[in-house]
């Protein structure tokens, strides 16, 4: 978790001159054009989103307490398209991208300084103007299998939805998670489940459904990995690109805050979601295409030196058409891995998966 991180003093220049000129604007009554404080940090208004939020603020602080002091932050909620949306599916209006555009143009207008987002809800491609300046650690980057009142998971990890009975109703909006357990259990109904994590168990409890699936890495940061009944090997199900990581974008030409926040980025973190949000680049022909990405370096300690191995998957919607693919590359290479193996599965899927046809 981020706040068990060892903090540590930070070599950045550039945030010893943030807090040498927030030091200098509380002696001086009258700041001149120095960087304003509290830098602003836009978030989704959603308990994860804010919990992911606090986290960062958190780690950041850790690095150079005087900002904490000065209370340097100040975050701004910006309620998105996608959660606006309720009822009906997000691939369907739009997918991706939806839980940032506001946030986006709240950068690009300088009404915030950075914001903070899932990983795996943000588009591969930001708007011009906007960078990744920073991913966190890693959160187990697995989903979680959420079994009603009154089913028990399986004994076989391996075949978990073996808990289920036949023709069970799973709710669940993600394409992605859908196409996987069709592959196997084309028996199972699928029906929508929005809503933040709360609101979808409170609607398993009260029996609206016989499962739903999330990702293991929300309900452990909501402190509620206790109601995961199974947690689904990535082997049984690929989780999706950047699932389990924190990103934080700014302005591209804020250098300052930029270099800032490289310095307390994650390599293992900007390595692996490198390799899957190119692989996704690579194949995100259509919203509602079912796409795995999940990678993981061998030999985390050797940094950039190291080896990145990278799981892809395709499927078709109702799950009869999946394809599976690894590979293994320099870490340093994560980009043309992630691109190489998303050209190998788009070269050997059908093209009607990755054309809009309605
Ligand atoms: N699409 C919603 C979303 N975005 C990020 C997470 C979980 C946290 C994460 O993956 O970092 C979730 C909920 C879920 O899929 O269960």
């Amino acid at each position: 978790m981020v706040s068990a991180q060892p903090s540590r003093p930070l070599p950045s220049a550039a945030l010893q001159k943030i807090a040498a000129q927030a030091a200098a604007r509380q002696k001086t009554a009258a700041p001149q054009h120095r960087r304003q404080l509290p830098l602003r940090v836009g978030t989704r208004g959603s308990p994860l989103a804010l919990w992911q939020t606090r986290a960062f603020l958190t780690r950041l602080t850790r690095f150079c307490p005087v900002l904490r002091d000065m209370n340097a932050f100040q975050e701004h909620l910006i309620n998105t398209t996608g959660d606006q949306v309720q009822n009906r599916a997000l691939a369907e209006i739009g997918g991706k991208g939806l839980f940032a555009k506001e946030i986006h143009e709240a950068l690009l207008d300088g009404r915030i300084d950075f914001a903070v987002h899932s990983l795996k809800d943000l588009e591969t491609t930001l708007p011009d103007g906007l960078v990744l300046a920073c991913t966190m650690k890693r959160e187990d980057a697995r989903d979680a299998l959420i079994l009603g009142p009154g089913l028990k998971p399986s004994d076989d990890p391996m075949r978990p939805y073996d808990a289920l009975p036949h023709g069970a109703l799973v709710g669940c909006a993600s394409v992605r998670r859908q196409a996987q357990m069709l592959h196997v259990r084309p028996d199972l109904r699928f029906g929508l489940l929005r809503g933040n994590v709360q609101t979808r168990l409170d609607k398993l409890a009260a029996r609206q459904c016989d499962a739903t699936l999330l990702a293991l890495a929300g309900l452990r940061r909501l402190g509620m990995e206790d109601r995961a009944s199974v947690v689904l090997d990535p082997a049984v199900m690929v989780p999706s690109a950047g699932q389990g990581i924190v990103g934080v974008t700014v302005r591209a030409s804020d250098i300052e805050l930029r270099e800032l926040l490289a310095a307390i980025e994650d390599y293992e973190a900007r390595a692996v979601s490198t390799a899957e949000r190119a692989l996704l680049a690579e194949l995100d022909g259509s919203c509602r295409t079912p796409i795995g990405g999940y990678a993981r370096l061998l030999n985390p300690a050797a940094g950039p030196k190291g080896q990145v191995h990278l799981t892809g998957l395709v499927a078709s919607e109702d799950g009869t058409f999946l394809l599976r693919r690894e590979i293994t590359g320099a870490a340093a290479d994560a980009e043309r891995i992630g691109r190489e193996l998303g050209r190998s599965l788009r070269r050997d899927s059908p093209a009607s998966i990755f054309t809009d046809n309605d």
